[in-house]
């Protein structure tokens, strides 16, 4: 087969797959699956597709983030973890995460050496393949131990076979990818931390090489995320008697309405409804624990038209919220998992705050501890504003302007107000908190910002009658903490609902929770990872 020419790749739409690697088979599935028929001969990096206008230009993964970042491409698929490496983070969208690929980017050391936490390892010696993001992470832990000079840590790229580096006496830890963890374990290591975890994603430019591309990307990008859907859900189906059909729609809900069809025997229906797949087993469970009969799964190929469905699932809830308690609803959204899914998603809806000065904090409580009081999270903002730190704090407009009468009671403190909530101008989709700071900087005026919720987070706006007709609370009180979109380096979060329910959030590593007396604690880090800590 020929190369193409020039000639023929003008006008057609650049479309970087992995060429080797852990993604480029699972790359090469969710193409067939979305019908992007191509025949590419052995050495060729470039080929056309031959039922669109196409190009597919086969790159290794770690260099497609600039190719599309840079504009060169105009999608790609490649890990977010090397997409963060290649700090083209602002440079490219991601459209759509890919459910393959997935793992963490973890600090390992020597089973039986003497380094056990980031802290023992700060300061020595660092092989990876991840110098950027490796060097992020142990310039927080040299900053937190105040290691200067000489005594900060030593960063060492190397190109592959990482796990061999700690035996070799090159490094006293390594910063490489774990998945099974058949790798280290094989080499005597052991992770003492994460620093992010990963998973393959669909990626567009933010600097397209033609705009009238756009409805192509967006097909292709619909099509995609049809097969990765498909691979999430199967399809439960069952028989169930008309009396346990309310219990049964509370475990098979569907992503809008399970189907409900008449049998013969009328006290019985035959119900079918989506599933998350890893759920199925479950699912079944429960609903043999009913009294179900002929319980069913079969998989997907392909879907089409999943909305996301937050807002039908409140509205359901609003109408008929008596057999749904808090409990049932914590404990699928207070999963890690779940919260880190919505902070993702409502991040990408936010509209972003600029801050050129990274060094900001934010406080924040997750409300609703029935008993009345002042806010408390309020108030400790400004107490660690007078105190010098330099605050980004996220509030409703209603807390400002009706400030409860104990909080602002004295003089000083009221003239110590912050300024009112920041709103960004109608037509920006960005705003600039920095004046404020640089303001407050050069001022007597508290280094303090209050910004706008209803405005840098339309979505949630738009959920909010919703969630006040609820006579419970939800997952939005826990996502709160974790959307600022001045995104503070530093946050610290925790809620007590049971002495063994807690949620903390730490963005700057994760601590013990404050008291000591947490048996578990639910984590959330960043918008990807997640986790339990006991
Ligand atoms: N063990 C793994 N499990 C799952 N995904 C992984 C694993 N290792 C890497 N990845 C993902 O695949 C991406 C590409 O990694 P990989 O090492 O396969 O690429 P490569 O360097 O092009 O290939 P090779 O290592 O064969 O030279 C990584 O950035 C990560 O997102
Ligand atoms: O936890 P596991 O399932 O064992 O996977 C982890 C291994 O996979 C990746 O390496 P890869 O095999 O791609 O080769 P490399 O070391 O050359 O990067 C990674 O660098 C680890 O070595």
């Amino acid at each position: 087969m020929h190369p193409p020419d020039v000639e023929a790749l003008n006008g057609r739409l650049l479309f970087a797959i992995p060429k080797k690697g852990r993604l480029h088979e699972r790359c090469l599935q969710l193409l067939a699956g979305a019908d992007i028929q191509f025949r590419r001969s052995d050495r060729l990096d470039v080929c056309l597709v031959m039922n669109h206008p196409i190009t597919l230009v086969f790159l290794p993964a770690s260099d497609i983030p600039s190719f599309v970042g840079n504009g060169n491409v105009d999608l790609g698929i490649t890990g977010h973890d090397v997409i963060l490496e290649a700090k083209m983070q602002d440079k490219v969208t991601e459209i759509e995460r890919l459910a393959f690929g997935k793992c963490a980017l973890q600090v390992q050391v020597p089973e039986r050496g003497p380094v056990k936490t980031v802290e023992d390892l700060a300061g020595k010696r660092i092989v990876t393949s991840f110098e950027v993001l490796a060097g992020e992470y142990f310039a927080r832990a040299d900053d937190r131990l105040a290691l200067v000079g000489e005594q900060r840590t030593r960063i060492q790229y190397i190109g592959g076979s990482v796990e061999a580096a700690c035996a070799l006496g090159l490094a006293d830890g390594i910063v490489d990818l774990v998945e099974s963890g058949d790798t280290m374990r094989a080499a005597g290591l052991h992770a003492i931390a994460t620093v992010m975890n990963t998973e393959a994603v669909l990626i567009k430019s933010n600097t397209p090489s033609r705009a009238d591309h756009s409805p192509l990307i967006n097909l292709i990008a619909s099509r995609i995320a049809g097969v990765v859907a498909a691979g999430k859900y199967v399809v439960c189906s069952y028989n169930i008697s008309r009396e346990a059909l309310p219990r049964a729609v509370l475990i098979t809900p569907g992503r809008r309405a399970p189907t409900v069809s008449p049998l013969e025997n009328t006290d019985w229906v035959d119900v079918s409804a989506m599933v998350v797949k890893k759920e199925s087993a479950r699912v079944m469970d429960e609903l043999v624990e009913i009294g179900a009969k002929d319980i069913l799964i079969y998989s997907l190929n392909n879907c089409r038209g999943l909305e996301h469905t937050f807002k039908t699932l409140l509205a359901k809830l609003v109408k008929t919220p008596h057999p749904t308690t808090s409990n049932s609803l914590s404990n699928t959204c207070l999963r890690p998992k779940n919260l880190a899914a919505a902070a993702k998603v409502l991040c990408a809806r936010t509209l972003k705050a600029i801050v050129d000065d990274d060094d900001i904090v934010d406080i924040v409580g997750t409300g609703g501890d029935g008993h009345n009081t002042f806010n408390v999270s309020t108030a400790a903002a400004i107490v660690a504003a007078g105190a010098g730190a330099r605050v980004v704090k996220v509030r409703n407009p209603v807390h400002i302007t009706r400030p409860h009468p104990t909080l602002f009671l004295s003089r000083s403190t009221a003239a110590a107000l912050p300024p009112p909530p920041q709103a960004p101008p109608t037509s920006s989709k960005h705003s600039t908190v920095t004046s404020s700071l640089q303001q407050a900087r050069t001022s007597s005026a508290p280094p303090f910002v209050l910004i706008l919720a209803s405005y840098y987070h339309p979505a949630l706006a738009l959920l909010a009658p919703y969630r006040k007709s609820l006579p419970f609370r939800t997952l939005f009180n826990d996502l709160g903490p974790l959307i600022n979109p001045a995104r503070p380096r530093a946050d610290r979060v925790w809620r007590r609902r049971t002495r063994q329910d807690e949620l903390y959030r730490g963005n700057v590593g994760v601590d013990a929770c404050p008291d000591g007396s947490v048996t578990e604690t639910v984590l959330v880090r960043g918008c990807l990872g997640s986790g339990h800590m006991r």
